[in-house]
């Protein structure tokens, strides 16, 4: 018999992942798209162990350096060691198998925990797990109730609670706890550790409950538009806005919701169709080309561009994103254009609101300002005045009489993704400011 033993192998699911973030690394390649090629039947698992990477890029990297891995294992692969110390710290806190890396990596356990607590680079906390209630299909009363019996404790804060107290109780929130929202009815607030479990819930699946993150609530909550109202939704795809405004409207009115990718029109037309929205008319068409008669009678309009997107905190990235002035250009470029086509031809329109997923003034003040300067028969309304106040986060200063009006998200202080928002009225016959 052969005395030759063969190795254990690495289980395939940390090599692939080895694999996508070695590359990301080495050419700064999106891992989004590098996990879209990849043909592992385990995605969803191999995109948590790369997000939880590049949110504690940091700790982890310092933890090899420190701790002296790559240096004392010099067969053992960089990206490999990379992906099994985020893993077995920040991830499942368990590796599978017993292949050679994996036992190293387990060995160190105690020595890697030591130099991420004794380092000052902070583990990033993740944000709660929003969850939206579809009010087309359950009432908000139904879905607590639901809750109730699924023994989930409803933290209640007093009517008087502050934004500030609002934020130290999502912080403070037990894992079988829930909230609901300060600012967006029928949004409700769980502990980050059910992130998947409800990802996986037969309502999120059968559209009663939404995933839509807090901030991406707020522009439908600040357009607020009447029920029985004309809305214009000029950017619509995947339709997570058309769709909240249809429960905001109580499925009543009319909502045109515009979009000019074939492969998002289809995706906005079978959203907002299982979710039962009854007053959407999608239309597959350039946002530039709408006009009243395409649209009659349009009274509040969303415009919710492409954008750089640097907001989103479901990004995984692993390089430091540098600011590309070019794209930015171009892209303020276009959402100049569509805001200032809202403005200017849809003559019943009273009230815009304009968002971003970005943290950029040249997507956000900055458009802000050049459609003001182009269609001065609009004003701006205060976002912060809209949630009576309980806000922090406003633009910047620097652009006067613009800054304060306008809203920002952000993620480490709001608990939410990064946003831009701002909201125009249609100023009277004569009125000034
Ligand atoms: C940020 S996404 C919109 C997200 C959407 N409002 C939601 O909440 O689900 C921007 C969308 O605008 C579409 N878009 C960009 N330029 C457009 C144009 N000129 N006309 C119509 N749609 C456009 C893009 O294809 C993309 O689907």
């Amino acid at each position: 018999m052969s005395k030759f033993t063969h190795s254990v192998k690495v289980p395939t699911q940390y090599k692939a992942t080895a694999k996508i973030l070695k590359v990301a690394l080495e050419k700064q390649k999106s891992i989004k798209s590098l996990i879209f090629e990849e043909k592992h039947a385990r995605v969803r698992s191999l995109q948590a162990v790369l997000k939880h990477y590049s949110d504690n890029r940091g700790a982890v990297d310092n933890a090899i350096e420190e701790t002296n891995l790559l240096k004392d294992n010099p067969n053992l692969d960089s990206a490999l060691a990379k992906v099994l110390v985020t893993e077995l710290i920040f991830g499942r806190g368990q590796l599978n198998g017993d292949s050679k890396p994996v036992q190293t990596v387990r060995e160190y356990k105690e020595r890697l925990e030591k130099a991420i607590s004794g380092s000052n680079i902070q583990k990033k906390e993740p944000n709660p797990r929003y969850v939206r209630v579809n009010t087309n299909l359950l009432s908000i009363a139904e879905a607590l109730e639901y809750l109730s019996s699924e023994e989930w404790r409803r933290k209640e804060l007093p009517a008087e609670a502050t934004y500030a107290d609002f934020l130290t109780a999502i912080r403070a929130m037990e894992e079988d706890e829930f909230m609901t929202d300060l600012h967006v009815e029928g949004v409700l607030i769980f502990h980050p550790k059910w992130a998947h479990y409800w990802a996986g819930h037969d309502f999120v699946h059968s559209k009663k409950f939404i995933l839509q993150n807090k901030a991406t609530s707020l522009a439908a909550e600040l357009l607020a538009p009447p029920v029985g109202s004309t809305v214009l939704d000029l950017c619509a795809a995947p339709g997570m806005k058309t769709l909240h405004m249809c429960n905001v409207m109580q499925n009543k009115g009319r909502i045109y919701a515009v979009e000019q990718s074939q492969e998002r029109y289809r995706a906005l037309c079978d959203i907002t169709n299982e979710a039962g929205c009854e007053i959407v008319t999608p239309i597959l068409g350039d946002a530039l080309t709408m006009d009243a008669t395409r649209c009659p009678d349009v009274e509040y309009i969303l415009v919710d561009p492409s954008c750089s997107g640097n907001g989103m905190q479901s990004r995984i990235s692993v390089c430091d994103e540098q600011k590309d002035d070019k794209r930015l250009y171009k892209l303020a470029g276009l959402q100049i254009k569509i805001l200032s086509h809202a403005m200017s031809a849809f003559p019943n329109v009273k009230r815009i609101a304009y968002c971003t997923c970005s943290l950029w003034k040249e997507e956000n003040e900055q458009v802000v300002q050049r459609c003001l300067q182009l269609n001065p028969s609009f004003k701006m309304l205060s976002c912060k005045k809209a949630l009576r106040n309980k806000w922090q986060n406003v633009g910047d200063k620097e652009y006067a009489k613009i800054g304060k009006n306008c809203l920002y998200c952000l993620p480490d202080s709001d608990l939410t993704d990064g946003i831009f928002l701002a909201l125009f009225e249609k100023k009277r016959d004569g009125e000034e400011e």
